[in-house]
Order: structure tokens, then C-alpha cells, then sequence
């Protein structure tokens, strides 16, 4: 299985907070795909406005393929956008590789994303609009993942120490490589 630990899952389930603990627990670089698609284009919301969500998708799919070369090369622990899973050329990326699917519930992402700016696919009714896009979604977030951790009641730094005891058992199951 190709290098790296990628992290998958609905908005605010955790995917950068839990990536970031993650990457300081082992010492692998952090990539988040999201960050890197800003730094290049601005803000997400600006790049929907200008091009709309194929625009967004599009960027979103580059850097997650840059994302997934680096993490061949470097082990990097690497943070997804929710709708990553949209793409099926991400989604053959992701079942590759040793993909973590971030479960939780809308009570536990609710406080997380009632004012919720910076993520215009929530715009309007955040409670509605989370609900609709996370049932669209979980069977690809189920069909891309290697393992489920439930990410509904544990600190980041908790659920990066699960993730590394799983992928370290998975490296060893595999004579070294997870
Ligand atoms: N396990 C957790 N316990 C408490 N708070 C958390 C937990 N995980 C994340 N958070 C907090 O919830 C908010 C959203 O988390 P985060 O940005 O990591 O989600 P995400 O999955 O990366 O979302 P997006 O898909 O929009 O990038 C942040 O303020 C973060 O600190
Ligand atoms: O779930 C989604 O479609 C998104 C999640 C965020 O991580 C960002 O990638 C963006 O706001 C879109
Ligand atoms: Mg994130």
C-alpha cells in the first residue's frame, strides 16, 4: 500500500484537528488538502463564487493528488476536504491507501458549524444543508476507508493515538509497510 494516512469525513468532523495532532504525535509532515487549495486560489468562498463547486472540485482534486505523491515519499498525514469523496478518481486514490473515515453525528458537529462560515455549502440552513450532504455521501466515505474511528467523543489528540496504534498494527501485520 502506497505511504501516508489520510483522513476522510463530513464538515467538522475533525479531519484538520485530528491531522494535526496525528502529525505531531508521529513526526510525519500535515498536509490539508483545503489549506493548500487556499494558499494557491484564496478563499474557498471566493473560489465558489468565481467558478462554482466543479471549480472548487477541480483545484481540490490537484492537490490531493500532490498530496498523495508527497505521502509516498514522506509517510505525511494528510487532511481532506469533506466532498473530496465526490471525485472517483479521488475515491481510487483513497482506497489505496491507509484512509481513515473521521464517523460522527449531526449533534456532535452542530455546535461546530451553526455560525459556520467559510464552508458555502452550508450557507442558508447549516443543520439541513450537513444533513442532506452527509447522507449523499456516507456510502463513498464507507467505500474509500480502511478503517472507521468514531470521532464523536475523544479529543484530537485521542483519536491521533488510535489512528497511529492501527496503522501501526497494520504495518506489522504487512511485514513493515501498512
Ligand atoms: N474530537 C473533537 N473534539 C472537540 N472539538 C473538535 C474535535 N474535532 C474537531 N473539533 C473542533 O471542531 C471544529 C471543526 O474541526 P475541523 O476543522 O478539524 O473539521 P474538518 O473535518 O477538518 O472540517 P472541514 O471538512 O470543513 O475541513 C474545530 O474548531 C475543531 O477544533
Ligand atoms: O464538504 C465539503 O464539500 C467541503 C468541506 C470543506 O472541507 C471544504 O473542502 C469545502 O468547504 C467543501
Ligand atoms: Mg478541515
Amino acid at each position: 500500500m502506497p505511504g501516508g494516512i489520510f483522513l476522510i469525513g463530513p464538515m467538522a468532523s475533525g479531519k484538520t484537528a485530528v491531522g494535526r495532532e496525528l502529525a505531531r504525535l508521529t513526526g510525519a509532515p500535515f498536509i490539508d488538502t483545503d489549506a493548500e487549495v487556499t494558499g494557491e486560489h484564496g478563499s474557498i468562498a471566493g473560489i465558489f463564487a468565481r467558478g462554482g463547486e466543479p471549480a472548487f472540485r477541480a483545484v481540490e482534486a490537484r492537490a490531493l493528488r500532490r498530496a498523495a505523491d508527497a505521502a509516498d515519499r514522506t509517510g505525511a498525514v494528510v487532511a481532506t476536504g469533506g466532498g473530496a469523496v465526490l471525485e472517483p478518481a479521488n475515491r481510487r486514490l483513497l482506497s489505496e491507501r491507509f484512509t481513515v473515515y473521521l464517523e460522527t453525528d449531526l449533534e456532535t458537529v452542530w455546535p461546530r458549524i451553526s455560525g459556520s462560515g467559510g464552508r458555502p455549502l452550508l450557507a442558508g440552513d447549516p443543520l439541513q444543508r450537513w444533513t442532506d450532504i452527509f447522507a449523499a455521501r456516507e456510502p463513498f466515505y464507507r467505500e474509500c476507508s480502511t478503517l472507521t474511528i468514531d470521532a464523536r467523543a475523544a479529543t484530537p489528540a485521542e483519536l491521533a493515538a488510535t489512528i497511529d496504534d492501527a496503522h501501526r498494527r497494520r504495518a506489522e501485520q504487512h511485514g513493515g509497510t501498512p
